[in-house]
């Protein structure tokens, strides 16, 4: 393909990497690394016109924000972490299911008064009448944090910026209230912390993610309808069921499925499309009707002309290049 290429980057390291490449692998992508297998550049097989970098979670989101990257996975709570304005700059495409992890505010198990964000600002008031000092608030996640404690209305606190080991914060003396991911809890139940009963402050996964700052050719659009296509296909895939029946009882099994095929399935020749979730139901409605022998099969890909989800992003481009 002539013209640039779309730059598509995926964690090199850290918790997402081996996600990730299981996620491309299932997509039916192969990497095929262009710098030699130690090296931070691929491409996708079978796919032209993408050029894929490998980099850590927390570049993908800053190369995302400004604009060096088309398009990327990396975490939610790294791309919310750049701005409150994070949806002028870019677009999350699709939830990927994986990478989970919790911005939660938490307090110390002790503290048996402060239970929500408006106890937190009890407190906060309390602590600066009696000490003169602001409740410390520890942290690397600050833009959030930020936001989230002015949307509670909680002024009096300050942040102490961490970068590690941040759960930790409390027991040291170095802060009174602890802002962090948590995935499993084991690390805020080591550390003696309790999550705000109204204190999530985001529910993080991984996201398929596009940038709006990016310059976008005809041609690496292009790249990302087709990209996505793929991706959307074999996310269909996996929630629906082909069932197939015999050509000379075609009428009977489309009469005893329609209201299935009503419901968000659609008409096959001798079959159907169905959700798998009426799978067993269709099946009974079919014995029912004398309808056999029917075989299911689950599909690998199942393609739509149209993605929702590419328009959204092709007519936000749009708007920000008039902009
Ligand atoms: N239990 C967890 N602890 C930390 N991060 C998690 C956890 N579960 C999922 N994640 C997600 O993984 C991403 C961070 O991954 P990781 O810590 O591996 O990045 P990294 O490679 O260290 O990036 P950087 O070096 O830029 O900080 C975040 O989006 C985070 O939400
Ligand atoms: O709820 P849990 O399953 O216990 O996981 C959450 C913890 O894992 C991460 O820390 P990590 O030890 O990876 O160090 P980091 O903060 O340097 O990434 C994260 O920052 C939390 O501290």
């Amino acid at each position: 393909m002539s013209g640039s290429p779309m730059i598509f980057a995926i964690p090199s390291k850290g918790r997402l990497k081996d996600q990730v490449e299981a996620w491309l692998a299932e997509c039916g992508f192969k990497l095929e690394m262009t710098g030699g297998a130690r090296g931070y550049s691929a491409e996708l097989a079978g796919l032209p016109g993408v050029s894929v970098r490998l980099l850590s979670a927390g570049d993908i989101a800053a190369g995302l924000d400004s604009g060096e990257l088309h398009l990327g996975v990396t975490g939610e709570d790294l791309l919310r972490e750049r701005g409150d304005d994070m949806d002028s700059r870019v677009m999350l495409l699709r939830a990927l299911g994986f990478g989970r992890a919790d911005l939660v505010v938490t307090a110390p198990k002790s503290w048996l008064d402060v239970d929500t964000m408006a106890d937190v600002d009890a407190v906060g008031h309390a602590h600066l009448a009696r000490t003169g000092r602001r409740l410390r608030v520890a942290t690397k996640y600050v833009t959030q944090t930020r936001a989230f404690f002015a949307r509670h209305g909680v002024a009096d606190y300050r942040i102490v910026e961490s970068s590690g080991a941040t759960e930790g914060a409390p027991a040291a003396g170095a802060a009174e209230l602890v802002v962090d991911i948590t995935t499993t809890g084991a690390t805020l139940a080591a550390n003696g912390l309790k999550i705000l009963a109204d204190g999530v402050i985001l529910k993080s996964q991984a996201q398929l993610t596009a940038s709006l700052i990016a310059a976008w050719s005809p041609e690496q659009l292009a790249a990302l309808r087709r990209m996505l296509s793929v991706v959307e296909a074999k996310g269909r895939a996996g929630k629906l069921a082909t069932l197939v029946w015999p050509a000379e009882q075609d009428a009977a099994g489309q009469a005893a499925v329609a209201a299935f095929v009503a419901k968000g399935g659609s008409r096959r020749a001798n079959g159907a499309l169905l959700a798998t979730g009426d799978l067993f139901d269709a099946a009974a409605a079919l014995a029912a009707a004398g309808v056999e022998p029917v075989t299911v099969s689950r599909p690998d890909y199942v393609f739509e002309s149209r993605s929702a989800v590419l328009d959204r992003f092709a007519d936000s481009l749009k708007g920000s290049l008039g902009k």
